[in-house]
């Protein structure tokens, strides 16, 4: 890790209009690390990350991406910037290694190495073997996994992904974030936006919150985990006509119905011990007990008042074609006053 920053930046702002996309937003990445961007939807965090690649104009504040700042050393923070983005935005007349090569090129690789990256990039992602096909013809995962493929034909340092898993099954998804792990332990800084929270509280060292175009905080996931409460449900022997007495400081709350006890607390590890302690001394004999953690989506929820936008990692993936459009190529800015990307 060096002092430089993989991103830094300064009460950004980008407006459209009326709207306020991003409202001051600070956040520093730090290189080697594996970052996760949370927010419901319109929070501003497909802007912030087309900011930092060029596609979108910042309206004030401050950008840098290694160092280079987004707008005055663009080509330098570029380069040093792999995009997977949300969006299918591939050049669908050419051959997909084509495709890579172009882009390799476009980064001013040298056409041998761009061969040579444009294949292993392919073997990466594991379609080395449509490597003659277009884009079109891919399936939906395919197609996932060729804009990752496309992100690191530049061996970028840092490795930015906007929503890589949305819509696709839960084994196209392990193998995604395993190439995306092994790329991080051997140093690439990952960007992650996600509505897959449990993704995020699996992947990433720490996350920021976003809402409203500005973060609310950045914790690790294990720190943001640790502020809701957790539940132990108990089933007991008999059935109590009211909840047991507790003495116990690390109880918030309790309740019984039929047999079945649940106790709010702190922390369930540890004041489990002690809860069943107390009901057996009381006369109670326990028959089963589960202690549930609050989950990073609950508190997600709590901080932005917002669950529409999130999903389990429960299996709920679709065919690997959801949310694709072709939104034009990737090389071409969103405004027209943005330089060449
Ligand atoms: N080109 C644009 N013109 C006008 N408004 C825009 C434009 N792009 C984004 N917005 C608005 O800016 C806000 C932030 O959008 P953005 O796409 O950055 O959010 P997001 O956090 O990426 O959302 P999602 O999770 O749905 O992808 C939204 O209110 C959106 O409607």
């Amino acid at each position: 890790m060096t002092d430089t920053a993989a991103i830094e930046v300064s009460d950004l702002v980008k407006e459209y209009g009326d709207l306020r996309a991003l409202d001051g937003l600070d956040l520093r990445v730090e290189d080697g690390e594996f970052f996760g961007l949370l927010g419901p939807n319109g929070a501003g965090k497909t802007t912030f990350i087309e900011i930092l690649v060029g596609l979108t104009r910042k309206t004030s504040g401050h950008a840098e991406v290694f160092g280079y700042d987004v707008v005055d050393d663009y080509r330098d923070a570029r380069n040093a910037i792999g995009l997977a983005p949300q969006e299918f935005n591939v050049d669908r007349f050419f051959p997909i290694r084509e495709v890579l090569e172009h882009k390799a090129g476009y980064h001013g690789i040298p056409p041998k190495e761009a061969e040579r990256r444009a294949d292993a990039a392919l073997k990466r992602v594991g379609i080395y073997d449509k490597r003659d096909e277009r884009f079109d013809w891919l399936s939906g995962g395919m197609k996932r996994r060729l804009l990752l493929a496309r992100a690191l034909v530049t061996d970028p340092d840092l490795l930015i992904l906007d929503e890589p898993t949305a819509g696709v099954d839960v084994q196209l998804r392990r193998d995604l974030w395993n190439v995306v792990r092994d790329l991080n332990a051997n140093g690439t800084t990952v960007l992650l936006t996600t509505h897959y929270i449990e993704e995020a509280e699996r992947l990433c060292d720490r996350v920021a919150v976003m809402d409203e175009g500005t973060v609310l905080d950045v914790a690790t996931p294990e720190d943001l985990m640790s502020r809701g409460t957790d539940t132990i449900t108990i089933t007991l022997a008999d059935e109590p006509s009211e909840v047991p007495a507790f003495d116990l400081d690390a109880v918030l709350d309790a309740a019984v119905e039929a047999d079945r006890l649940t106790v709010r607390v702190e922390d369930g590890g540890r004041a489990v011990a002690d809860v069943v302690t107390a009901l057996q001394a009381a006369g109670h004999q326990v028959v089963d007990l589960d202690v549930s953690r609050t989950s990073l989506e609950e508190i997600f929820v709590q901080m932005t008042g917002d669950d529409a936008s999130t999903a389990r990692d429960d299996g709920d993936a679709g065919n690997g074609d959801a949310g694709g459009h072709d939104a034009g190529d990737d090389e071409s800015p969103a405004e027209a006053e943005v330089s060449q990307v």
